[in-house]
């Protein structure tokens, strides 16, 4: 499958009391197998609601988006999610891991979802791998925002997702916590083979992606390349 991902004049509009709101004008994008693709944009421009659109997660108003070749279009709600199950990750900045489970709980989560056996030892070798495996019996209010940020990329790449969507993963954590995380995520993410849009506002994010888009007012455009495409 050479790309997991494509949009096709995408647009989204939504209402609000002003009036309608024209999110995504118009977006064609596609993402090769296995590539990093970072897209910035200032505050407002759409990258939140084109991953929403991308993910599955919001019904765009016009155009196509085919993920795993796939129009996502002909598909319910249930079927969506199928489709997603174990093949999509997501990292969000504000984590949204579930308060009342374990960091190991957490991680194990979407592999007792996908029917996998051995969840909780999987589980606990994620944590390991992002440098946790002393804390698997924490809950998140017990670590801090770094360690809630690695439990949750686990949680993202433990089913070994073909696409990773990460929207300001280290937009919520200090410089240091930053940098360890953005480190682990393309390691993670290159060792495992899987393609990742990553939506960011650092340049130290951005520059490690084979390619960088950029929105602007609902538009994408092309800052540089890598990969053709
Ligand atoms: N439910 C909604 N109804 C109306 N307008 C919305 C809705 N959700 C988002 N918007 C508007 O859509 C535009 C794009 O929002 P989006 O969150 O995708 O931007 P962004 O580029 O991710 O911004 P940021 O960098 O600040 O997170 C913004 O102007 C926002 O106010």
């Amino acid at each position: 499958m050479p790309h997991p991902l494509v949009l096709d004049s995408v647009t989204l509009d939504l209402s609000s009391q002003a009036g309608v709101v024209h999110i995504l004008r118009g977006v064609d994008f596609s993402v090769h197998s296995g590539e990093t693709v970072a897209v910035i944009g200032p505050s407002g421009s759409g990258k939140s609601s084109l991953i929403a659109v991308a993910a599955g997660l919001e019904k765009p108003s016009s155009g196509r988006v085919t993920l795993f070749d796939r129009d996502l279009g002909t598909l319910s709600e249930d079927g969506r999610a199928r489709l997603c199950r174990g093949r999509v990750g997501l990292v969000f900045q504000n984590f949204h891991l579930l308060p009342n489970m374990t960091a190991r709980e957490n991680v194990a989560a979407p592999m007792e979802l996908a029917g996998r056996a051995n969840a909780m030892a999987e589980a606990e070798e994620w944590l390991e791998r992002v440098g946790l495996g002393a804390r698997k019996t924490h809950y998140p209010h017990q670590l801090s925002g770094g360690e809630q940020q690695r439990v949750a990329l686990a949680r993202a790449l433990v089913v070994r997702p073909d696409l990773l969507f990460a929207d300001e993963p280290t937009g919520n954590l200090d410089a240091e916590n930053g940098v360890r995380v953005a480190d682990l995520m393309f390691d993670l993410v290159r060792e495992t083979g899987a393609a990742m849009v990553l939506v960011t506002h650092d340049d130290r994010l951005s520059l490690r992606a084979d390619r960088t888009l950029r929105m602007l007012d609902g538009r994408m455009s092309a800052v540089s390349s890598g990969v053709a495409g």
